[in-house]
C-alpha cells in the first residue's frame, strides 16, 4: 500500500464510523502485511482523536497463522464506548445497523498500573502483578463494513479491529488463582442460548492475549495503561445481532449482566 492508499482508507472508516454511513465494500486496496493494517489502524487512530481507554484482541484462523505470521489480532477501544457494570445490570450498546454486528462474551482485564517492559519480557508474573483484576464482560464488535470479518483479519484490523465498544462487567471471584476451564462464560441472545465457553478458548488464556497485545503495542511505540482495559478474546463464538436484540452474559463468579442493542446514529457513531 501507498501511503496515499493508507491515508484514503483509514479516512474512509473513521468518515463511515463518524456518519454512521455503511460501506458496501473494502474501501481501496486491502492490506497485504498485518504490518500495513496496523499502519491503518494507526492512522485511523490519528484521524479520529478520540480517546482510547483500551484494546480488544481476537484470535487469527489457524489457516491463516502461518501466512499472516500471528495467532492473535488487535484493535483500539474508544473511552465513549466502554461501559462499566461493576454490579451487573443493563448496557444500552451502539452497533451499525446494516453493517457487521455481533456480542462476544469476554474475560476483560483491567490495568491497575502502567505495564512496563521488564527484562525478561510480559510473563505471566509480570502481568498478573499489573492487573487490577478480571472482569466478566463483552464486546459490542460492529463495522460500517458488513463483509468486514468475511473478508478477514487484514480487514478486522484496518477498521478498528471491528470494535464498537465493551462491556466491564463485575470482576470475576478468584479471578487470580482459578484454573483457565472453571473460569466459564455463557451468552444468551434473544432468551436463547447462543454459546457457552471457558478462559481456556483463546489458545494460552487471557494473559496469552495481553502477552501478545503488550508486544503488537511496544512495536508501534504504545503501551497498556493504568485503567486500560483489555477484552481478552471471544470465548462462546461470535453472536451476530441486529438493532433490538437484547443478550445476557453469565460469568461463572460474577454477576450476569443484560444487553441492549441499539443503532448507531450519525451523532453518537462508534
Ligand atoms: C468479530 C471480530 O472480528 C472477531 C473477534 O473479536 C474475536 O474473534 O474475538
Amino acid at each position: 500500500m501507498t501511503e496515499e492508499d493508507i491515508q484514503d482508507v483509514a479516512s474512509a472508516f473513521v468518515e463511515a464510523r463518524r456518519a454512521a454511513k455503511i460501506l458496501d465494500a473494502f474501501p481501496g486496496p486491502l492490506p497485504e502485511t498485518l504490518a500495513e493494517a496496523y499502519q491503518v489502524q494507526d492512522k485511523a487512530l490519528e484521524l479520529d482523536g478520540r480517546p482510547v481507554a483500551g484494546w480488544k484482541v481476537a484470535g487469527v484462523h489457524p489457516d491463516l497463522q502461518q501466512k499472516l505470521g500471528a495467532t492473535r489480532i488487535v484493535g483500539p477501544i474508544f473511552a465513549e464506548n466502554v461501559h462499566r457494570l461493576p454490579a451487573g445490570g443493563v448496557a444500552a450498546v451502539t452497533v451499525f445497523d446494516g453493517g457487521f454486528a455481533a456480542l462476544e462474551a469476554e474475560f476483560t482485564a483491567v490495568l491497575a498500573r502502567d505495564l512496563e517492559p521488564k527484562a525478561e519480557g510480559f510473563t505471566d508474573e509480570v502481568i498478573m502483578a499489573a492487573l487490577e483484576g478480571i472482569h466478566a464482560g463483552s464486546e459490542i464488535a460492529s463495522s460500517p463494513l458488513p463483509s468486514l470479518n468475511a473478508i478477514g483479519p487484514l480487514a478486522v484490523v484496518s477498521d478498528h479491529g471491528n470494535n464498537a465498544g465493551a462491556i466491564v462487567g463485575p470482576v470475576i471471584e478468584g479471578w487470580d488463582r482459578l484454573e483457565l476451564e472453571t473460569m466459564t462464560s455463557r451468552m444468551l441472545v434473544n432468551g436463547t442460548l447462543a454459546g457457552e465457553g471457558s478462559a481456556a478458548k483463546p489458545s494460552g488464556g487471557p494473559l496469552e492475549s495481553i502477552r501478545q497485545l503488550a508486544e503488537n503495542l511496544k512495536a508501534r511505540g504504545r503501551m497498556l495503561k493504568k485503567g486500560d482495559i483489555v477484552l481478552t478474546g471471544m470465548t462462546t463464538g461470535i453472536h451476530e445481532v441486529t438493532p433490538g436484540a437484547h443478550a445476557r452474559a453469565e460469568f461463572s463468579g460474577a454477576a450476569p449482566f443484560d444487553i441492549d442493542v441499539n443503532a448507531a446514529s450519525n451523532n453518537r457513531g462508534a
